[in-house]
């Protein structure tokens, strides 16, 4: 820690919080009676000389035939827990067979040769991924006997074809599922379904596998399991596995004196620079260590920045650090892998691609280069230090958003908070209708395991889906119709079709991949795309061919996509009326185009805007909204005639009040999105290469349920009709008064938690005084106050910021989610802010925020106060990936109204007015 902070004066310390984590002694078992005396004999020869208690206690449940679960901490042994009784049983019956899901390929080889080197006679296990050969595929089939997989390949390349693995399937006793708790959002639901049709299958050859699943540390792990399989699983907690002391410091970069960023707002140094900083002072000590950068681009610049500072000291010292990430060819990503092991390397940076299982030993410290989505992620990276028992370091370095401000503030929402619960929903009529074809496709489905899928659920999508002559009803069940696998065509990570190749135009060679939904946004053309630490720049996107041909550049600037969208309401499922503001959950529709690029110089300065022709993209999602009356939200002494004029078109100067059409014309708006665009997006899984299915943008972790087809990283305002101020003019310029100064005076100054993930409006109601009560001038009372040409900016700014706080509740990353404000919108014929999820059908995190929508609100209201900027900057208001440039904006308008819809919650007394509207109760008009 000295060294990292070594030479920086105490007046810029950016350390905000240190927390010593103290060591934790074992707690060990005897190896069970029923354990095979052969398998114990490899496990003690591999180093494993007692187990661990809950190591035991896991084991023998599921020797005993209890599903179960065991959630305990990175390193702790969870492998060994499903080992034991999988390969005693293996020995015991030695027509036994197992089968192992990993989300990534990289986890399933590590586990393949840690069950491998154990050497037990007669278990043959062997990988079945995308990178197994195809001459080695029969072999598999025919011998194997535990087989590890990913749930793709068992979508797409086992179930699919269940006859050709009749083996397996007859003597099928174990089914493990290692780091269930990124099974999450649209892919959790996916896997869910999927382990549905896993179950049918074995039962339909007579067998009935025990599942053993592996998790983070998570809230409710058993009842998360048991959505998972769909059956009862008991869960292991407590962690007796010995713990080395591990100093957690938690990291705000500096703000940059010499620049200013977008619309004038100051800017931090980013977090990958920082990152790269700290790994090149770690490198130099000689510590191991690992730094997670949420980006690919972010792994490859941290990397390079390393490697730049330490060639000042040693070239030799460069050399021992390199950038890893999904997406690399299998023969780049294992020579890494092993380089990291054998100690080659010393620093790597990474995305959450080396986050799952990788077990790779001796790491001194882990620095983390953002929040990572979760705590689950958070806890799982920062526990790669320290596996030895050695004492570790951990940095957690702030990027500039508000998420990241608000943690590096208020260390308990990290350090005392417990895990999160990961959001499923297995129900979504987008995941069911699919997954409901394949296992009809795989065995006819019958009216009694109906149940199995979700019950009433499941027989209106099957009705849907005979309408629609996929399927055909008979009196003995429902059977697909075509000759072609609907496997092929079912995309389970919700990346919305295959991947596109990133292809050197000269060579032919292939680079890497991208997920389809984000393509536009990441390699459109004049996209800047890196690639190990080399820099190409895009000449050609052909998303129906699925290639984007590159040439090798290394241009002095980074590219950025704008985006812009418009969004209608198709159903209101929910509706909380707290006069004069609404708060509702439904169905909309997000229509969202990529419509220019802004090219922009490492010192954020940006040199220009290209206009980029790409076609629209359409979304069917859930979201979560809020609507504020009219005489809320303006200040009343010039609000009524405002308000009486027609707003919808009329010119913003009137009263910037308009939501005008959507897609405006590229240039419209003179500001710039603050940051990399959909180059910051998430980050992949990994996709089983020759089975087509893509995951390279939407991972198993946290990253990685991300990859929906549009929309997902939108934070946006309704494109048009904002347009105050003059372009390029600053947010002081146009706010005026918009410096929040004043209006803290009349914030309230008691700090508002994020509350528990999960709390509910009632309970957290009343955790403040919400200014918004207070009369003031010509404000009504309990309102906003604003002036009307404020409005827009103010919403604008509220939905940035709840976009950036909501990952503290939904289990979802910034990029799972977008959002569009306007100041009157058709469909609510209010004033209204959207937040809505990035996958079609929704994956349950706009649901997660409106059942927390005081404690998220709450939390949002905090960021932006606490943030020390004047006028909105990237830690608060502004966002990264806004289609409209962050502008307009306004800070303080934004605190009036997030205090106005938390004042009008709390003098309504909670959800009392609870209306559940029905089903497309709603008119479906396209907004403006
Ligand atoms: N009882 C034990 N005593 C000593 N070492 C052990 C014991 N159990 C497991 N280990 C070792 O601890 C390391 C971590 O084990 P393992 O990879 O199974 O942990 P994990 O909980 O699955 O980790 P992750 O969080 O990465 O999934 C391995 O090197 C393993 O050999």
């Amino acid at each position: 820690m000295r060294r990292v902070t070594a030479g920086i004066p105490e007046s810029a310390n950016p350390v905000t919080h240190v927390a010593e984590q103290p060591a934790r002694p074992a707690r060990c078992a005897e190896w069970p009676s029923w354990a095979d005396d052969g398998v114990v004999s490899a496990l003690r020869k591999s180093g494993v000389e007692e187990p661990w208690t809950h190591q035991i206690e896991a084991a023998s449940l599921a020797h005993s035939g209890r599903n179960v679960v065991v959630s305990t901490g990175t390193a702790s042994g969870k492998s060994l827990a499903y080992q034991l009784p999988v390969l005693s049983d293996l020995v015991e019956d030695g027509r036994a067979c197992a089968l192992y899901l990993s989300p990534t390929k990289a986890l399933g080889a590590d586990q393949l040769r840690s069950v491998s080197s154990l050497d037990i006679d007669g278990v043959r296990a062997a990988s079945y991924d995308g990178d197994t050969p195809m001459a080695e595929r029969d072999w598999v089939r025919a011998h194997a006997r535990w087989v590890f997989t990913n749930p793709d390949m068992l979508h797409r390349g086992i179930l699919a074809s269940h006859a050709r693995w009749s083996r397996l399937f007859r003597k099928l006793a174990y089914v493990v599922v290692d780091e269930c708790h990124g099974y999450r959002g649209v892919f959790g639901s996916h896997v869910a379904l999927l382990l549905r049709r896993l179950q049918r299958v074995a039962q339909y050859y007579g067998s009935s596998p025990v599942f053993v699943l592996a998790s983070a540390t998570t809230a409710s792990p058993a009842e998360f399991a048991s959505r998972l399989i769909g059956q009862d699983c008991a869960a292991v907690v407590d962690d007796t596995s010995p713990r080395g002391a591990r100093t957690v410091a938690l990291w705000e970069p500096p703000l940059l004196e010499d620049f200013s960023g977008e619309n004038g707002a100051p800017v931090r140094r980013s977090a990958g620079a920082e990152a790269g900083r700290i790994l090149a002072e770690l490198v130099i000590e000689g510590a191991r260590t690992l730094a997670f950068v949420r980006s690919r681009r972010g792994a490859e610049l941290t990397a390079l920045g390393a490697r730049r500072l330490l060639s000042e000291v040693d070239t030799e010292l460069a050399g021992k650090v390199a950038a890893y990430r999904a997406g690399f060819l299998p023969e780049e990503r294992r020579k890494l892998e092993r380089a990291l092991l054998s100690g080659e390397l010393l620093g790597v940076a990474t995305t959450n691609a080396l986050e799952l299982g990788v077990d790779i030993a001796g790491l001194d410290s882990v620095v983390l280069a953002g929040y990572p989505g979760t705590l689950a992620s958070f806890w799982q990276q920062a526990g790669r230090a320290g596996r030895s028992g050695d004492d570790a370091l951990v940095v957690f370095v702030a990027r500039d958003d508000p998420l990241d401000t608000y943690l590096v503030h208020h260390p308990a929402a990290i350090l005392d908070r417990p895990v999160e619960t990961a959001v499923l929903d297995p129900a979504n009529p987008y995941v069911l209708a699919p997954q409901l074809a394949c296992a009809a496709a795989e065995l006819p489905l019958t009216t009694k395991e109906l149940d199995t899928f979700g019950g009433e659920a499941a027989r209106e999508v099957l009705d849907m889906l005979v309408a629609d002559k996929l399927l055909r009803r008979r009196p003995s069940g429902w059977y697909w119709t075509s000759k072609d696998r609907p496997q092929y065509e079912v995309d389970i990570r919700g990346s919305g079709g295959d991947q596109i190749a990133v292809v050197e135009a000269d060579t032919s060679r292939l680079l890497g991949t991208v997920d389809p939904g984000s393509a536009c946004t990441t390699v459109h053309p004049g996209a800047v795309y890196l690639h190990q630490g080399s820099s190409y720049v895009v000449d050609e996107l052909d998303l129906e061919a699925g290639v984007a041909l590159v040439h090798a550049e290394d241009p002095d600037w980074t590219t950025s996509a704008r985006e812009v969208a418009d969004i209608s309401v198709l159903a209101v499922h929910e509706r909380l009326d707290y006069g004069g503001v609404t708060v509702c959950l439904g169905d909309v529709a997000v229509t969202s185009q990529v419509v220019g690029y802004l090219r922009r110089r490492p010192s954020g300065q940006i040199l220009d805007q290209v206009p980029l022709d790409l076609p629209e993209q359409k979304l069917e999602t859930r979201a979560v909204w809020y609507t504020i009356a009219d005489e809320l939200l303006v200040d009343a002494s010039v609000g009524a005639a405002a308000a009486a004029g027609p707003r919808r078109g009329a010119p913003v100067a009137t009263n910037g009040h308009a939501a005008v059409s959507a897609h405006a014309a590229p240039g419209g708006h003179g500001g710039a999105p603050g940051g990399n665009g959909g180059a910051e997006g998430v980050e992949a899984g990994e996709s089983p290469a020759g089975t087509g299915a893509g995951a390279s943008g939407a991972g198993p972790a946290e990253e990685r349920v991300g990859s929906g087809s549009v929309g997902r990283d939108q934070d946006r305002v309704q494109a048009g009709g904002v347009g105050l101020g003059e372009p390029g003019s600053t947010a002081e310029d146009r706010v005026g008064s918009g410096s929040v100064g004043p209006d803290e005076d009349r914030m309230q100054t008691g700090s508002v938690g994020p509350g528990e993930p999960g709390s509910t409006a009632e309970n957290v109601v009343g955790t403040g005084e919400f200014s918004g009560t207070e009369e003031r001038g010509g404000r009504t009372p309990g309102g906003a106050g604003l002036e009307p040409a404020r409005i827009p900016g103010a919403l604008h700014a509220a939905e940035h910021a709840a976009i950036g706080l909501l990952p503290l509740f939904a289990t979802c990353d910034r990029w799972d989610i977008g959002g569009v404000s306007t100041a009157l919108h058709a469909d609510t014929g209010e004033a209204t802010v959207f937040v809505h999820d990035g996958h079609p059908g929704g994956a349950g995190f706009a649901d997660r925020g409106f059942a927390a929508l005081v404690p998220w609100l709450a939390a949002t209201r905090e960021a932006i106060v606490s943030c020390e900027c004047p006028a909105g900057c990237p830690s608060c208001v502004q966002s990264p990936k806004c289609g409209n440039g962050n502008d307009p904006l306004d800070k303080a308008g934004a605190v009036a109204v997030l205090d106005t819809v938390l004042g009008a919650v709390r003098h309504h007394g909670g959800r009392h007015d609870h209306v559940v509207v029905p089903q497309a109760a709603t008119d479906a008009t396209t907004s403006c």
